[in-house]
């Protein structure tokens, strides 16, 4: 298997990323040699400029690259969800239908309720995903991972299609919800505002290696800020 998934107990980390290569053609690696850990409840952002192999990492740990079996180790938990750009609603099922679907037990529908309810959805349970604004459905779309209550959240750039204030809004409620259910979670942005506003340590990822992995608290986000962009070679 691709993947290596499994409990977590306390003292482990939720991901483990050892050596990871991946390349695509002759020319040259993608992923060259990564190593990452993240520890449970860790909020993590990755951001690197274009092509740096920022989504083939995330599909890596998503276990959608069903060809990365081989090419180093990968660990992460048994539960985890991916929370993309575009919602990936279904658009012929109304919302609380998605964000339910596959879930089973008698208490499915009620958790599907409580989650729409933690993203300030409630009363469009009924509503159809075309129905909802784009932030409203990438709202439902973090209903849809948090209901499975993942020890792992993967996000690909979740809020790069939402205008500014939108993007604000969400900010506040990906933090409530991930102090509320403390899922790990690896975040990648291209806005590195929007990285140091929400984790607890920023990576900076180039040519497929960690160039930069820098903790959030303490530092002031201005002097952070401007490093980031050095290491980003945006001056
Ligand atoms: N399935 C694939 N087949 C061929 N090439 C691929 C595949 N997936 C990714 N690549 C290539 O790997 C490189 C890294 O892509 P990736 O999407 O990981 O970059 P990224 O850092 O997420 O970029 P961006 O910030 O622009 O989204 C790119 O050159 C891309 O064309």
């Amino acid at each position: 298997m691709a993947t290596d998934t499994r409990g977590l107990t306390a003292t482990e980390p939720a991901v483990r990323v050892r050596d990871l290569h991946r390349s695509f053609s002759e020319s040259g690696g993608v992923l060259n040699g990564l190593d990452l850990d993240i520890a449970p409840g860790e909020f993590v952002a990755l951001i690197g400029r274009s092509g740096t192999g920022k989504s083939t990492l995330l599909r890596a740990l998503a276990g959608l690259d069903r060809d990365v079996a081989g090419h180093g180790e990968i660990e992460v938990p048994a539960s985890v969800s991916v929370v993309f750009q575009d919602s990936r609603l279904l658009p012929w099922r109304r919302v609380l239908d998605n964000v339910v679907l596959g879930l089973r037990g008698a208490g499915a529908e009620e958790r599907g309720r409580q989650a729409l309810a933690e993203v300030g959805l409630e009363g469009r349970e009924r509503s159809w995903p075309f129905q909802l604004s784009g932030g409203e459905q990438q709202r439902a779309s973090l209903a849809r991972s948090l209901v499975r209550e993942p020890q792992l959240l993967l996000a690909d750039e979740p809020f790069g299609a939402l205008d500014a204030l939108t993007r604000l809004r969400m900010h506040a409620l990906l933090r409530k919800l991930c102090e509320a259910h403390r899922p790990a979670v690896l975040l990648v942005t291209h806005d590195v505002d929007e990285a140091i506003a929400l984790s607890d340590r920023v990576i900076v990822l180039d040519a497929g290696v960690v160039r930069a992995d820098v903790r959030v608290a303490g530092r002031s986000p201005v002097e952070l800020r401007s490093f980031l962009l050095e290491e980003l070679e945006i001056r």
